[in-house]
């Protein structure tokens, strides 16, 4: 898609310095194999993959390496603390991850409990409180809710990534009036990060004013992985693209798309 309007007028966006052409950000787990993996990253045409450092294997060569499939080189990796559920674990892992990757720019999410994992937002701020002191730049996990984003903003979070709804659930934005406030009055990127289920819910978050969007299930829980990975590029681009075009006004009433009298026919 070189070429044309929807590559060319987007300028990409910029985190922590670090510039990026693709807004869709995408995981790197729930896939069947990490052969998989890697074919859906690469049609996905995301420049940034999120990792769980707790359950992936990154550091033993006896066993597949994620490394192997998906080409630091190639892609930015963004470590996140999937799997915790406090603060100190939160900030424990991140600090084994940095010694052991180099990682300053990551992704922190602390979880309450199941069933919705939803984001425990007390020991977020004491982890990204802690992780900001540690140097760390942290792109958060959040709530939808505006207050609590902007807190995380203030602490000096490079990012805020307000959910959709709950990791895996693939309901969609359950809540886009908040996630519209939180866009209006952030200083830093917003990405919804969790809950996406298909395209049209990528495209719709872009058309909010996201900066990009963070999803994992979608694409590895589809029937056809690397055909949704290509939907979501194209849905994160088409979303951007109507976003910056400003939709029509919503009319309560019919407005005919050509004046009545003028018609030739009586
Ligand atoms: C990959 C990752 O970091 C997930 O925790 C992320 O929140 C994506 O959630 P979905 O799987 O709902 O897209």
């Amino acid at each position: 898609m070189d070429g044309d309007i929807m590559t060319t007028a987007d300028d990409g966006w910029e985190v922590a310095g670090h510039r990026f052409r693709s807004r869709l950000v995408v995981g790197t787990g729930r896939y069947k194999s990490l052969e998989e993996t890697a074919a859906a990253i690469e049609a996905s045409g995301a420049e940034m993959v999120t990792v769980a450092v707790r359950r992936v294997n990154l550091s033993d060569p006896k066993a597949p390496m994620l490394q192997d499939f998906v080409d630091p080189k190639k892609y930015t990796y963004l470590p996140n603390t999937a799997g915790c559920h406090t603060a100190q674990d939160a900030v424990r892992t991140l600090r084994l991850a940095r010694e052991a990757g180099g990682w300053n720019l990551v992704k922190l999410e602390v979880l309450g409990p199941p069933p919705f994992l939803y984001p425990d937002m007390p020991a977020t701020f004491e982890a990204a409180e802690a992780l900001i002191r540690d140097g760390f730049q942290v792109m958060v996990y959040c709530a939808d809710d505006p207050l609590a984003a902007k807190r995380l903003e203030e602490m000096g979070c490079v990012a805020v990534m307000p959910l959709g709804a709950p990791i895996g659930s693939g309901l969609g934005l359950t809540n886009p009036f908040m996630l519209r406030s939180i866009i209006e009055n952030a200083k830093v990127p917003v990405l919804v990060d969790a809950g996406i289920g298909t395209a049209s819910e990528a495209a719709q978050a872009m058309e909010l004013g996201c900066d990009a969007v963070l999803l994992n299930s979608a694409i590895a829980h589809a029937r056809d992985p690397v055909r949704m990975a290509r939907a979501m590029q194209a849905a994160v681009q088409a979303g951007r693209h109507a976003h910056l075009a400003g939709r029509m006004p919503r009319n309560y009433v019919a407005d005919p798309s050509s004046p009545l009298s003028s018609g030739l026919i009586r």
